[in-house]
């Protein structure tokens, strides 16, 4: 089928001023002007960019220029609040519909669908709703009233087994070109190696039709971010004394007499280092967050079992820099997409379950452009214990074990080299074949005789983690 060509008044849409009233900003980011310009000639498109491109507004300004409401299909539910309050702010009109969504105003925006021409310009939905009856009927209405304008699927590794965080009901999300054939259909995503990427096409039925497809394929490179693995054993785990002691290293640094002028000039406190720590269980969150409270850092824990208000409460207040909220101690339930712009250092205190899982949450860090540290707490005992729950979750549905297996390998192995550049390790893992450049932003560039010797010293040797593997030692019942 050929590319759409939109025969409407909306054919000539100032793009450049729409960026700086609607968006306000001041110039697009290169290549952002390229892809909604593909989007806006009615092409399917695949955008696989570098967390805090800015991969939103791709989708965000054709929505506002172009005629007809866009769907955006969204995994997590803090990420669609982000966004919409975001949208809203800037007087679009955005909503969200999903299992929290309140009663009257889910009425509302199902009554404004009806209609046929929606006043919604861009409303966020979960997979799971995609697939329910009552709102494929409204859908089916506004497409044949020629309202709908394209279809965003966001985070789109969710829809491969070959991803790092497979959502079944992704998959089903193939009933939008099954139905609408001729409904453009953009997907994003930072973290997809080729294979996921064919998966994503092939899912959606993007494949059938090449000529209609237009693919911006971008490095994953982010070189603000600066990247280092700090060794740790369960016998010497002294990651709470090296952490405090890196951060009250920050805050003191801080407080000398120069950089606190300049921090009072913009009214900044001296411990508001925003930072994100990640662990594995929810235990642990609550355990560490209350440690930290306990020595005096401001920090909160943030997990899928606590309540919607208090989830609210915690993000909100980490956005606005209160005291007190400086640092959010994590699951992976805060994650993709989160973007505020301060975040200083992004910590995994237990190696992650997948190497793009890892690249994502590490995303969340200096989007404002500026340095930011990412680190990551490695020790074998931890990666048997983290393997140990990827073959405990082995046989339930959907679950890729191969993909998983494969991508904590590469995850280990990246933590234990310590002769290469960890900008083009991830790179390379992402399939790049150029080198990027690193300006002293990793461990190996920084001090490759310092990392080598920490790496010997660090580690459990391989034959005593192995011989507590054996004994059962590693297996764990982490829950996030
Ligand atoms: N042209 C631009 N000029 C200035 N800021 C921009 C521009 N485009 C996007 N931004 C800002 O960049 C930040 C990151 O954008 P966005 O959240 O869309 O990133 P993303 O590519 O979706 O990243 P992730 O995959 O990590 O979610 C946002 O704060 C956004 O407002």
């Amino acid at each position: 089928m050929p590319a759409l060509v939109r025969s409407n008044s909306f054919i000539f849409p100032d793009l450049d001023f729409t960026l700086r009233r609607q968006f306000n900003k001041a110039n697009f980011r290169p290549f952002q002007r390229e892809i909604i310009q593909a989007a806006l000639d009615g092409n399917d498109v695949f955008v696989q960019a570098a967390t805090s491109f800015g991969k939103s507004l791709c989708f965000q300004l054709p929505a506002v220029v172009d005629q007809g409401i866009t769907i955006v299909v969204s995994p997590l539910l803090s990420l669609m609040m982000n966004q919409v309050e975001a949208l809203r702010a800037a007087d679009i009109d955005a909503s969200s519909l999903n299992s929290n969504t309140p009663l009257p105003e889910k009425d509302r925006i199902m009554n404004d669908l009806k209609t046929g021409h929606p006043r919604t310009r861009l409303l966020y939905v979960t997979p799971e709703l995609c697939a329910q009856d009552r709102f494929r009927q409204r859908m089916t209405v506004v497409y044949e009233q020629k309202e709908l304008a394209r279809v965003v699927i966001d985070e789109a590794h969710c829809i491969s087994e070959w991803g790092h965080d497979f959502r079944k009901d992704f998959k089903r999300l193939a009933w939008f070109r099954e139905t609408f054939p001729d409904v453009p259909i953009m997907c994003l995503t930072a973290t997809a190696n080729s294979q996921v990427r064919d998966d994503i096409l092939s899912v959606l039925g993007l494949d059938a039709d090449p000529q209609r497809l237009k693919t911006f394929t971008m490095t994953a490179h982010r070189p603000n971010l600066h990247f280092e693995i700090r060794y740790t054993r369960d016998e010497d785990d002294s990651r709470l004394e090296d952490f405090l002691k890196w951060i009250r290293g920050v805050y003191k640094r801080r407080a000398l007499s120069e950089r606190k002028s300049e921090l009072d000039a913009v009214g900044e406190r001296v411990d508001n280092v925003s930072g994100i720590i990640y662990t594995i269980s929810r235990d642990e969150c609550e355990s560490l967050a209350s440690q930290l409270r306990d020595s005096g850092i401001g920090a909160q824990p943030f997990h899928a079992k606590l309540s919607k208000d208090t989830k609210e409460r915690v993000l909100g207040n980490w956005v606005s820099n209160k005291p007190g909220y400086d640092i959010i101690v994590a699951t992976t339930a805060f994650g993709m997409g989160i973007d505020k712009n301060n975040v200083r250092f992004v910590v995994h205190w237990r190696m992650p379950k997948s190497f793009e899982g890892y690249y994502q949450e590490a995303g969340r860090a200096g989007r404002d452009g500026n340095a930011a540290y990412c680190f990551l707490y490695y020790s074998r005992e931890d990666r048997n214990r983290v393997s140990s729950l990827i073959v405990r979750d082995r046989s339930l549905p959907g679950n890729n074990f191969e993909a998983r297996a494969k991508s904590l390998r590469a995850l280990a192995t990246y933590c234990e080299t310590v002769n290469d550049c960890r900008h083009k390790l991830i790179c390379s893992y992402f399939g790049e074949k150029d080198t990027p450049v690193c300006d002293y932003a990793c461990d190996f560039h920084k001090d490759s005789a310092d990392l080598q010797r920490r790496f010997l010293k660090g580690l459990a040797s391989e034959e005593w983690v192995s011989t507590q593997s054996e004994e059962g030692q590693y297996q764990v019942d982490w829950d996030d």
